[in-house]
């Protein structure tokens, strides 16, 4: 497959994807998903591969989930909402390899949960970290929910998607959510050396891992295919187009209106 709107590169034994959407602050739309989905079983089946890095081209963002200006309801691509994010999930989840992702500016809404899924986070210290679900008429009712809370606890993760706050990469430290905040201008290095570190490791004690890892959450990518229904359902609601139209407008929503 050639890839259009992210990169991929093999250095060192490590398999660096980037999302390479900067003007759209690397949203993804569903040729991005598929590419995203290739290039994770690309790498994850390579056995020269020992470890994956996923990153955001430029300076503004990591990844800022869907890309609204794709979404009218459901977005423009396969999948139960238009989008393959459960089979985009799964792969991250999957392949034997840890993925670490690599965050140096904006980690927002599908963006946030591709981070969390990752097997570890690597920030730069102006990434900033949060959900926009409920802002922009969009919720992630799988791994970006559940597996949330099981890294930063119940309360903060309901904080994190009733409030739509944005956190600092030192504050998403303290959460739990990152392992480590380094200066801007270190991330890559930084991130260098934690796949260097890797590729001296069992690569099969930490398949092993990996997988054992999952174990504990594995019932949650069956909730998150019910949720996901439930999502599409809702993105055909006037509730939830509010939040969409809203933003590209720049404006707040009124979702007063709608509600139980
Ligand atoms: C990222 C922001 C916080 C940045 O804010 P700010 O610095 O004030 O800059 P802006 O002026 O808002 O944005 C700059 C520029 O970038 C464009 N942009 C930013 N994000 C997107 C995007 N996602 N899609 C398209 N374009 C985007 C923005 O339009 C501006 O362009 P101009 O040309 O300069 O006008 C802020 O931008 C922000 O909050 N973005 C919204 C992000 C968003 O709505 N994401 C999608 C929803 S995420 C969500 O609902 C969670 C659900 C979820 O995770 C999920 C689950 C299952 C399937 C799919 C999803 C999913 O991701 O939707």
């Amino acid at each position: 497959m050639s890839y259009e709107d992210i990169l991929y590169e093999v250095k060192d034994g490590a398999a660096w994807i980037t999302i390479n959407r900067p003007d759209k602050y690397n949203a993804f739309r569903g040729k991005t998903c598929e590419e995203l989905i290739d290039a994770f079983n690309t790498a994850g089946w390579d056995k020269s591969v020992g470890v994956v890095v996923l990153s955001g081209a430029g300076e503004k963002a990591f990844c800022t989930g869907g890309d609204q200006s794709a979404h009218e309801g459901q977005y423009d691509g396969r999948g139960t909402i238009g989008l393959p994010m459960e089979d985009l999930h799964s792969i991250i989840r999957d392949i034997p390899k840890p993925v670490i992702a690599k965050v140096q500016g904006f980690a927002i809404g599908g963006g946030n949960v591709l981070a969390t899924i990752c097997d570890m986070t690597i920030a730069g210290d102006r990434a900033v970290f949060g959900q926009v679900g409920p802002k922009v008429g969009s919720v992630d009712p799988g791994f970006g929910t559940a597996f949330l809370s099981r890294i930063v606890g119940e309360k903060k993760a309901r904080e994190i998607w009733y409030m739509c706050r944005r956190y600092t990469a030192q504050e998403a430290l303290e959460m739990g959510l990152v392992n480590k905040v380094v200066p801007h201008e270190e991330l890559d290095a930084e991130v260098a050396g934690w796949c260097a570190e890797i590729m001296d490791r069992s690569p099969t004690a930490i398949a092993l891992a990996k997988r054992s890892f999952n174990m504990d959450t594995e019932h949650q990518r069956g909730i998150a295919g019910l949720g996901m229904l439930g999502l599409s359902l809702y993105y055909d609601t006037d509730e939830s187009k509010e939040g969409g139209i809203a933003f590209k407008e720049k404006r707040k929503p009124d979702f007063r209106k709608f509600g139980k």
